[in-house]
């Protein structure tokens, strides 16, 4: 450990993402862990958060106050709910410290309270923050721009774990942002999300979502351009979640030298 380490705090420290952070931010040069955070009354109050990830006690117990941990630390990584994150974008303002935001999902209105923030805050937000997912990203607006909507049909697939619970992905959302941008159209206006009885042939031009539940699936995802007689599917699986902590822990140490404002990990990895 070192005097200049980030000092970082966890939210959600209980959860999937909140335990694969502890372990990485453990593991990490140049990071050191400050707090972890649960919501008031949640069981884990109290429990010392190594422990509850499975790395032994490291003398950190979890709370759920927020704020008095964010005025003392330099990032927070957030992979919660869109209710929290707003609240924690508020609270990361007010301490003007580096927010990683994870958390899919979030309504219109989420967004723009998040951005309001980021005029103090530095926040970097993704609905993926591994590399694999954002190169993908590339690719699709790449793809997208060479193919013809005239003659291309594009379609994105996911497959996650029984347990999440907002659809599409964040991830997939992102690959249809980076599909309509690669045409030059508005993913609102474009994307179809459901389908169900007759629905008359597909429209020319709009990107469709297809969403698969079930199991332990960490998250598969496939852009499928589909012309007449042959297609072209670009994909990513993750196996682990390690892949978006360890995205989410550059994203802070990145943040940590930039002006307050909102940036995607595009930014971060030089992709932009
Ligand atoms: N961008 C990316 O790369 C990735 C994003 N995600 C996203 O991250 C989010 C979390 O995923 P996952 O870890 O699987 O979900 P979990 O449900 O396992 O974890 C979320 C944790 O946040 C806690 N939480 C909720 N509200 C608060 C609050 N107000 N204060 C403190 N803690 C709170 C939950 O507590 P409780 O159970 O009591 O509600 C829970 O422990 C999802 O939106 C998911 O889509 C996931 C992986 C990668
Ligand atoms: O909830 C998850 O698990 C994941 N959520 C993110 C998403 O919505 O795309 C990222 C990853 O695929 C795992």
């Amino acid at each position: 450990m070192s005097e200049t380490d980030m000092k970082l705090v966890v939210v959600g420290a209980a959860g999937r993402m909140g335990q694969t952070l502890i372990r990485i931010v453990h593991a990490t040069a140049g990071v050191r862990l400050h707090a972890a955070i649960e919501r008031s009354n949640s069981p884990f109050i109290g429990r010392d958060a190594g422990e509850l990830a499975g790395l032994g006690p490291i003398g950190i117990p979890v709370t759920d106050k927020p704020l008095e941990a964010f005025v003392e630390a330099e990032g927070v990584l957030d992979f919660t709910a869109p209710a929290a994150t707003v609240e924690f974008a508020g609270l990361a303002a007010q301490a003007r410290i580096v927010h990683v935001i994870g958390t899919t999902g979030c309504s219109a209105d989420d967004e723009a309270k998040i951005r309001a923030a980021a005029r103090h805050a530095r926040v970097v937000k993704s609905g993926n923050m591994s590399l694999g997912v954002n190169l993908l990203g590339v690719l699709t607006e790449t793809a997208a721009r060479a193919l013809s909507p005239a003659d291309w049909d594009i379609e994105i697939l996911e497959m996650h774990h029984k347990h999440k619970v907002d659809a599409p992905s964040g991830t997939a959302l992102l690959l249809g942002e980076a599909a309509a941008k690669g045409r030059r159209i508005g993913l609102a206006e474009h994307a179809v999300k459901v389908r169900d009885g007759h629905t008359g042939p597909r429209p020319q031009g709009t990107i469709g979502f297809a969403t698969l539940r079930g199991g332990s699936v960490v998250g598969e995802h496939s852009v499928i351009l589909a012309g007449e007689g042959e297609t072209v599917t670009l994909s990513h699986s993750a196996t682990d979640r390690s892949i978006f902590a360890r995205g989410a822990v550059a994203a802070a140490l990145w943040g940590r030298s930039q002006k307050p404002g909102f940036y995607s990990m595009l930014d971060v990895l030089g992709l932009n």
